[in-house]
């Protein structure tokens, strides 16, 4: 098939799933007031587009946690959408993490995504994995749990295997949704998908898409999470360092590229990480053929 061809194809079959897709959103406790803010706008912006949930990220202290919390509720009673905390086995106890679940059972919150979570420098306790985690909660109530994967290997896994192996364990131990860590590499999305199926999860694989308006950040998260930027990609954002707006419109292109031969390929769930911004995950998921309901 010639390449015009292809793209014709590809954005013929997504006007054909007619928006038929299902998206979540995740979101960041704000540390400001500014970036209240723009949260609070981005999430207006984005409750249009009925996610199936919007999740909300927690850093390894309880400060943190309880922000997660705060704006879990808040997104709740003033939008009514599905908000799930994460919830990480960092810096609690067992008993402690009992508490919370149960804590957010009685206030109505029914999915929480769960992790193990990112090990501070100089930790002193014993890990207490995603699976662990899953159990503790599956013994406090039925919650709707989803977990992490990485198509690309978690960087503390023992091997590719190993690492797939965590998955299925935490699958059985009662996850029934899967969200990826972020990739520019489709194929690796793919292969990895390929793998999930043929050791019998059989969760949906949802990609996370990370639409990259930082590309210096990206630089540095891309080194200690193992995920491969494509040379290509250098190319696209070299001297855009002071130029936000071409960031914003090349970060577009990048996703959409990604999104629509996933969807190609059969993926009908997306999960954005929108860092708390709208305009480039509410571009995305229109080209998808989301609408305001
Ligand atoms: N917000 C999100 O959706 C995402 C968050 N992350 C972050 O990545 C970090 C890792 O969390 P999870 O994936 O939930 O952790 P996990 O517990 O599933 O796995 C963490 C690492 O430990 C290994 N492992 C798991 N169980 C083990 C065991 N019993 N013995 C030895 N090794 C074992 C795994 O292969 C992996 O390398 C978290 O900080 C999370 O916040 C990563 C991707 C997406
Ligand atoms: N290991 C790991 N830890 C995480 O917390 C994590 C993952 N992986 N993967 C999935 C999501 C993605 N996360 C991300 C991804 C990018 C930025 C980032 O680029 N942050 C910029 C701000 C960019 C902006 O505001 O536009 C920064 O400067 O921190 C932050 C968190 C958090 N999550």
């Amino acid at each position: 098939m010639s390449y015009a061809k292809e793209i014709d194809t590809l954005n013929q079959h997504i006007a054909d799933l007619n928006g038929n897709i299902n998206v979540s959103f995740e979101f960041f406790p704000p540390k400001t007031e500014k970036m209240e803010e723009t949260l609070w706008a981005s999430i207006h912006r984005l409750k249009v587009l009925k996610p199936k949930f919007v999740s909300v990220t927690y850093g390894a202290n309880s400060g943190e946690r309880d922000r997660t919390h705060n704006v879990v509720k808040s997104i709740k009673q003033e939008t009514g959408l599905e908000a799930a905390p994460h919830l990480t086995g960092i810096d609690a106890t067992p008993e402690q993490l009992r508490q919370i679940a149960q804590d957010y059972w009685d206030s109505g919150i029914r999915r929480i995504v769960a992790l193990r979570g990112d090990v501070p420098a100089n930790y002193q306790r014993e890990l207490f994995y995603a699976s662990d985690l899953i159990e503790l909660l599956r013994d406090v109530a039925p919650f709707d749990i989803s977990v992490a994967a990485y198509p690309e290997i978690h960087p503390e896994a023992k091997s590719a295997q190993a690492d797939l192996i965590n998955l299925k364990r935490k699958v059985d131990a009662g996850a029934n949704h899967v969200i990826t860590q972020f990739f520019f590499d489709v194929e690796s999305y793919l292969r990895f998908r390929d793998r999930c199926a043929s050791i019998g999860i059989d969760a949906e694989i949802v990609p996370g898409i990370l639409p990259v308006t930082n590309f210096k950040q990206l630089q540095k998260m891309s080194a200690v999470t193992n995920v491969k930027i494509p040379s290509w990609m250098n190319k696209m954002y070299e001297g855009l360092d002071n130029d936000p707006t071409t960031r914003n419109l090349v970060a577009a292109s990048i996703a959409t590229d990604m999104v629509r031969v996933l969807s190609r390929e059969g993926v009908n769930d997306f999960h954005f990480y929108t860092l708390n911004r709208s305009e480039l995950t509410y571009t995305i998921c229109h080209i998808l053929g989301a609408r305001p309901a």
